[in-house]
């Protein structure tokens, strides 16, 4: 009989500690200005719960950022890291993704979540005079740096680059070789994400992108990911992008082109996709039963790979985050079906 192959995703909440930010991609629909406040310990208490009720096993941290050199940035880190431990006290994994953290930060952060992610999103430097002309924080030097901290911290770490921002197929490659260097040198890159620029109703890249990213060819740009990264790193596509503006048969078959170039993973699914509101998940029971009767299994995942958990460091304070690790890894290993937790999907 043949072996079904698998493609995995994550069960996930997001919690935005902050949608302020100082940076301004040019790109981007999450960022509010200051002062839109930040979330309150006892409002992640309650949205915890309650996705931990519907079956969630990730709590997706995602932040707007406060300037490195701010006398806020104390209080906002240590804010964030609060709201990792009520998500965690409330069964739910974290993965963060505030942006780029110094060495002391990230150690800071490496104890309240079971993974880290930073996109790179691309490595070639002109696009600091363009999209992200105002927005310090993507200068792909600090990018690159926060990588490898991570890498020297050993923090299970995902990746990945974003398409359409102005880049050109050979800046892609060299993103993706860099990504790779970091693996060669580290070896803690689980997973790189492939995202596509989508406009939504008010990122837009005005006037920069003179080849704006045509979802078709994600397939392709897939398959050169997959040449470039060294095999152990899962490719990551999100479906809801995939699906964008498509009728389902459509964006079916475009999905199972990007698993049949080499992608393996759905990422992080969530009510709302945050960062892209106007675009909703495919429904993941009936994404399962598809990918079934092509041969493949869905499966639903922890946000740290299992190969990573000895990597997280194991000391008395963090005892009960292994306890809440080892009773999702129990029902997922008594039931490791999609249909199980795709509850309020
Ligand atoms: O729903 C989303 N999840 C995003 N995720 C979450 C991700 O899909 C999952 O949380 C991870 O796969 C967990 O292992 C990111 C995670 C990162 O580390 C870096 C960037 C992203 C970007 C997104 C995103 O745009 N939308
Ligand atoms: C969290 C990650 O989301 C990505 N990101 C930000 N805005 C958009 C958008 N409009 N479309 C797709 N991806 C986006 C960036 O790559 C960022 O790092
Ligand atoms: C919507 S982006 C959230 C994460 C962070 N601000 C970054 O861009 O890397
Ligand atoms: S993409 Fe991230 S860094 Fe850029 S403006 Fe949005 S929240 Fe800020």
């Amino acid at each position: 009989m043949n072996q079904l192959r698998r493609v995995t995703w994550s069960k996930a909440c997001t919690i935005v500690p902050t949608y302020e930010c100082f940076n301004r991609c040019s790109y981007c629909n999450f960022r509010r200005d200051y002062p839109s406040g930040w979330i309150s310990l006892s409002e992640t208490e309650r949205v915890s719960r309650k996705h931990r009720d519907a079956g969630a096993i990730e709590a997706l941290i995602m932040s707007g950022e406060v300037h490195p050199s701010s006398s806020r940035r104390v209080k906002w880190l240590g804010h964030i890291a609060e709201v990792c431990k009520v998500a965690l006290h409330n069964g739910l994994l974290p993965h963060i993704n505030v942006g780029p953290l110094t060495t002391d930060e990230l150690e800071v952060l490496s104890q309240v979540s079971v993974s880290m992610g930073l996109m790179l999103e691309q490595a070639s430097p002109k696009l600091v005079k363009t999209v992200h002309r105002r927005a310090p924080s993507k200068s792909p030097s600090i990018r690159l740096q926060h990588l490898r901290a991570a890498g020297r911290l050993k923090i299970p770490f995902t990746t990945g680059i974003l398409l359409g921002i102005g880049e050109d197929e050979q800046d892609r490659e060299e993103s993706l070789r860099c990504i790779a260097d970091v693996q060669q040198e580290f070896g803690n890159i689980q997973e790189c994400i492939i995202q596509p620029f989508c406009p939504g109703e008010r990122g837009y890249v005005a006037g920069y992108s003179s080849t704006p990213f045509n979802i078709d060819e994600l397939p392709s740009v897939v398959a050169t990911a997959r040449a470039i990264l060294p095999r152990e790193i899962a490719l990551q596509v999100p479906p809801n992008l995939v699906f964008a503006g498509k009728e389902p048969r459509d964006g079916f078959a475009l999905l199972l082109r990007c698993i049949e170039a080499g992608a393996t993973d759905l990422g992080g699914i969530s009510p709302i996709d945050e960062v892209n509101p106007s675009y909703s998940f495919p429904n993941m029971s009936w994404l399962e039963d598809e990918l079934l009767a092509r041969g493949y299994q869905l499966l639903p995942r922890l946000p740290v790979y299992e190969r990573f958990i000895p990597w997280l460091k194991r000391d008395k304070k963090r005892e009960y985050m292994f306890e809440v690790i080892a009773s999702h890894m129990q029902e997922l290993r008594e039931k490791p079906f999609t249909k199980r937790v795709s509850g309020i999907l």
